[in-house]
């Protein structure tokens, strides 16, 4: 059958430096999966993609990516153009129907029939599914509407708003236990609220040991919710790995508060300090190697009012920013 051959089962992840896994470990694992549209449009190349069992795990890039393409792959739903890609150990496309049971998926908005109401579109969806035990579907539904917190669940679907449909959505994944969560943007058309509670959902099913895969083009929602993340861009892999390596790659920023922007920087300058940028509120640079209690020391005594003095923590968008040496850009 499709079981893991020695060969396979020793290779490791050798491409995304930080947070490299051996590949039996991994949930997810491609190597040089690759998709180009029948149009020509080499939507994803060559991509090599390793997800830790019990991972909160990140797969971000602006739109155009190759993000829904990549999971449309991993979830048997396209054939790759070349390479391979394994979910829970098992390769896709061939083994779909072993896998898809033990995955709860939300890919582009979740079907839905208009004309019932959500509790009913996720009893008549979880009747559609023959591992289902059909004496627990009412009492499943109710704890999947529940933890979705869709109160409005006894509406017919074609009132829902984009948020509601994306809990529904996520609640159809959630009625039976699964091993692995792939989640195509989630908390897309969610206002802030949503978008929290979202989050906190995401947390709670890891904890509880569920593997998730998430997508979005929102960096600082993977910074909040994500332990590892991939980056894309024009369907490649720019990088991957835990997301506190990937931001401790990059250097954080030197923030001076202060009502005197212009000495500050003058100051900061004098004492050799590079990459200055001066805003509102103050001045913000490079940090410096040097004894940073001496260059506050330099500000206090050359007369510049300083509130905060400090280096904030590197993001990922700084991260992505020095690997790319571009910004992250949404529109893509
Ligand atoms: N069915 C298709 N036929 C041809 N080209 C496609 C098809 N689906 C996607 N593409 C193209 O492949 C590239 C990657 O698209 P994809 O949807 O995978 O990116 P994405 O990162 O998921 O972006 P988005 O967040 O906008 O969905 C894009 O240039 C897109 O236009």
């Amino acid at each position: 059958m499709e079981e893991l051959s020695a060969a396979e089962s020793d290779r490791t992840d050798d491409t995304g430096g930080a947070g490299a896994v051996p590949a039996e470990d991994a949930v997810i694992a491609t190597r040089a999966l690759t998709k180009r549209y029948r149009g020509g449009q080499l939507a994803v190349d060559g991509l090599d993609l390793t997800v830790p069992a019990g991972s909160v795990f990140g797969f971000l890039g602006p739109n155009g990516s190759g993000k829904t393409t990549t999971i449309r792959m991993l979830m048997g739903l396209i054939e790759p153009t070349s390479g391979t890609a394994r979910v829970l150990g098992r390769p896709m496309p061939r083994a779909t129907r072993a896998v898809l049971p033990q995955v709860g998926a939300l890919i582009e908005g979740p079907a839905l029939y208009g004309f019932l109401s959500g509790r009913d579109n996720l009893m008549r969806y979880d009747a559609a599914d023959p591992t289902a035990d059909p004496r627990t579907r009412r009492s499943r539904v109710a704890d999947a509407l529940d933890r979705v917190g869709l109160t409005a669940a006894a509406k017919k679907a074609k009132a829902y708003s984009l948020g509601m449909k994306q809990r529904l959505g996520l609640a159809a994944a959630l009625l039976q236990p699964r091993r692995l969560l792939v989640l195509d943007e989630p908390t897309n058309g969610l206002d802030p609220q949503g978008m929290r509670e979202i989050r906190a959902l995401v947390r709670e099913l890891a904890s509880d040991g569920t593997t998730v895969f998430l997508s979005s083009h929102l960096l600082d929602e993977i910074e909040q919710v994500c332990t590892h993340a991939a980056v894309m861009a024009q369907g490649r892999l720019v990088v991957q790995g835990a997301v506190a390596d990937l931001a401790a790659g990059a250097r954080g920023r030197l923030v001076v508060t202060t009502p005197d922007p212009g000495d500050a920087a003058r100051v900061l300058k004098e004492q050799g300090v590079a990459d200055l940028v001066v805003t509102e509120t103050g001045v913000t640079a490079e940090p410096p190697d040097r004894e940073l209690a001496e260059l506050n020391a330099a500000l206090v005594t050359a007369g510049v009012r300083v509130r905060g003095f400090g280096v904030e923590r590197a993001s990922l968008e700084d991260a992505f920013v020095a690997l790319t040496g571009e910004g992250f850009d949404v529109a893509g």
